[in-house]
Parts: structure tokens; C-alpha cells; sequence
């Protein structure tokens, strides 16, 4: 399976090299303004591919992106220290306007596979700018808070963190909702095995989990400038997904027609992806203050995408 990439920075350089390294694709083709970085990137994961499989990563133009089964957008500007993905939307939503046409022009089948944040509300205006299904333009979304959120809990049991069964729902960012009330550890409910184990999920634990989740990518901009290695392993994820029409259930965000009384509004939820995209949505049990968290972040992500002019 072909996949295009437009944005060879770090996120779009590691989806490529988290692609390659899994051999989920045939052939990757890194699209960017900066030719040169391009090429640079594909040039370098392609020296590794000899070692795990037969992927071609190659640069190229638009031109180049013809008959690609999926394009992961990972064009525009990243956060600086301090700053909040919503606060990127301006900037990244004019990177949007230039190549979501270049894509569409060459490629008018292609699934998009959005990253550029602040990814639900990008999601929304590449929806928007395409006139693609809703279910053929999905955002990555809750995946990597899904993610950290399996792996601090898991740490904290003692056990993988594939045996933890947990989302995060709702805004890939500062209004994320982390669902507690229906997680599960293996088959038992998450309390339940915590106090088996004898380590209780007291407040203290649960705060420092909501923390490290909520605010991890504020830590990691801090430390190193950017973060990649999660995303880029998500993205593959999803489109492993897409590739092996494997149906698997990954908590991405699309433009959905209804969600907790909000219309029209792109966030998080649980869905069943396969070849074609997202085939169905999955609405998980909430407690009261759940819910009520899951409103207030559909509301942020709804009005911020009803100020994007088109
Ligand atoms: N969805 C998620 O969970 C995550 C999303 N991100 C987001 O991904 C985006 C990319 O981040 P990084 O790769 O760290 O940034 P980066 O600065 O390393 O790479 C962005 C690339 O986009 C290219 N670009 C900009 N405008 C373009 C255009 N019109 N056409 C073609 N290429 C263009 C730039 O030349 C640059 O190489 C940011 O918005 C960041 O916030 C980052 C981490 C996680
Ligand atoms: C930057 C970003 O969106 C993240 O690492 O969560």
C-alpha cells in the first residue's frame, strides 16, 4: 500500500520511519515545502529499511502523491513551550488551505490522516476543504493520550500496557476527558484489579495519571522542543488499521453528526477503523462527571472550529 506524507518534520519523519520499520507500507513518499529536508528524511530512514523490511521511502512532489491509499497531513507550525495546540489553528489552518487541494488534485481517493494540530479542529476544516466522507478524513485524535494513559496505568499495576483497556475521549489537548469509570485491566474492572494487586488507585494516583496524560506533551516540548516518537507510532497505527482492514477499535476523531448533544463537531470517541476509514462510532458508558466533561470539551472544540473561516 502507497502513503503519502505531506510535512517531513519530526511527526511526519517518524510516521514514515514507524511505517517503514513495521513494513505496513509498500512505498512512502515525504512531501514537503523544504525539498530538501524531504529528501534528507527519506534518504535517512530509508538506510534502515535494509535491516526490517522492503518499504520504499522515497521524496516527491504533489505530483507524486497519485494513487496513494492514505496521506497523513503533518504540515504547519508545532507548539513552543508554554503554548496550547488551540493557539496553532490560525496559522495551520492557511497550511491547510494550500495543500489539501494539492493532495485532492492527484489523489481524489485517498484517505486523509490528519496530525497538523490542533488536530480535532484540523480535522474539521480538512473535512471541510475536501468535501471527502467524514469517515475518510480522520484526525489521530485521543490515540496517543489513549496511549499514555494505558501506559501510566499500566506502569502503576505492574502490568503491559496492551492489558489495559482505557480512552481518552473528546480534544486532543488541554479539555481531554480520561474515562476511569469503565476502564478495565485484563477482564476486571480497573479498581477492582488495582486493590488485588495492592496498588489502590487512590486520588494522589489518579491525579498524578490525569497530569502525566494531560500535560505530557507540555513536559516533553520543555525538555527536547517537540515530540514525535508517539505520534509517529500512532499514525501507523491507524493506518495498519486502514491497510489490513483489521477493524480494530482506536479512539480517533472524525466529524461526527451528534456527540453528547453537541452537532456537527469533530473530537475523540471509540470507532471501528478498516479499509474504508472509520466504519462505525462507539459511545462508552460515562459517569455523570464524564459526561459532563465531554460536553464542556466538545463545546470548546465546536465553537473553535465554527471561527475558521473558510
Ligand atoms: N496529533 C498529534 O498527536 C500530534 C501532532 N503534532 C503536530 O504535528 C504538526 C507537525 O509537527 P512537527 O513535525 O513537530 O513540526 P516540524 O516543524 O518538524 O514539521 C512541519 C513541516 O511542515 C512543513 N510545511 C509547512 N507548511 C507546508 C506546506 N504548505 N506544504 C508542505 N509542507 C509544509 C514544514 O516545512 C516542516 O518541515 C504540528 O502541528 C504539531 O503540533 C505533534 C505531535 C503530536
Ligand atoms: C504535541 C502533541 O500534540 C502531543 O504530543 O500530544
Amino acid at each position: 500500500m502507497k502513503v503519502g506524507i505531506v510535512g517531513a518534520g519530526m511527526v511526519g519523519s517518524a510516521a514514515a520511519y514507524a511505517l517503514a520499520m513495521q513494513g505496513i507500507a509498500s512505498e512512502v513518499v515525504l512531501v514537503d515545502r523544504n525539498a530538501d529536508l524531504a529528501l534528507a528524511q527519506a534518504e535517512d530512514i530509508s538506510h534502515a529499511v535494509p535491516f526490517v523490511s522492503a518499504t520504499t521511502v522515497r521524496a516527491g512532489s504533489f505530483r507524486d502523491l497519485d494513487e496513494t491509499f492514505v496521506v497523513i497531513l503533518a504540515a504547519g507550525v508545532n507548539q513552543k513551550p508554554g503554548e496550547t495546540r488551540l493557539e496553532l489553528l490560525g496559522r495551520n489552518a492557511e497550511v491547510f488551505r494550500e495543500v489539501v487541494g494539492e493532495v485532492l488534485a492527484v489523489s481524489p481517493d485517498a484517505i486523509l490522516l490528519i496530525a497538523t494540530n490542533p488536530v480535532d479542529v484540523m480535522t474539521h476544516v480538512a473535512t471541510r476543504l475536501s468535501g471527502l466522507p467524514a469517515r475518510r478524513v480522520i484526525g489521530s485524535g485521543t490515540i496517543l493520550d489513549t496511549a499514555r494513559f494505558r501506559s501510566l496505568l499500566g506502569r502503576h499495576l505492574g502490568i503491559a500496557p496492551q492489558s489495559v483497556h482505557a480512552h481518552v475521549l473528546g480534544e486532543h489537548g488541554d479539555s481531554e476527558v480520561l474515562v476511569w469509570s469503565n476502564a478495565r485491566a485484563g477482564s476486571i474492572s480497573l479498581r477492582s484489579f488495582a486493590d488485588q494487586v495492592g496498588k489502590p488507585l487512590t486520588d494522589e494516583v489518579r491525579a498524578a495519571i490525569d497530569d502525566g496524560v494531560r500535560n505530557a506533551a507540555y513536559k516533553i516540548i520543555k525538555g527536547k522542543g517537540s515530540t514525535y516518537y508517539g505520534i509517529g507510532a500512532g499514525l501507523a497505527r491507524i493506518i495498519r488499521a486502514i491497510a489490513f482492514d483489521q477493524r480494530d477499535v482506536l479512539s480517533v476523531s472524525i466529524v461526527t453528526p451528534e456527540v453528547v448533544g453537541i452537532t456537527d463537531v469533530a473530537l475523540s470517541i471509540p470507532r471501528v477503523i478498516g479499509a474504508a476509514g472509520v466504519l462505525s462510532d462507539l459511545m462508552p458508558e460515562l459517569d455523570l462527571a464524564e459526561a459532563s466533561a465531554l460536553v464542556r470539551s466538545a463545546t470548546i472544540l465546536k465553537e473553535s472550529a465554527d471561527s475558521v473561516p473558510l
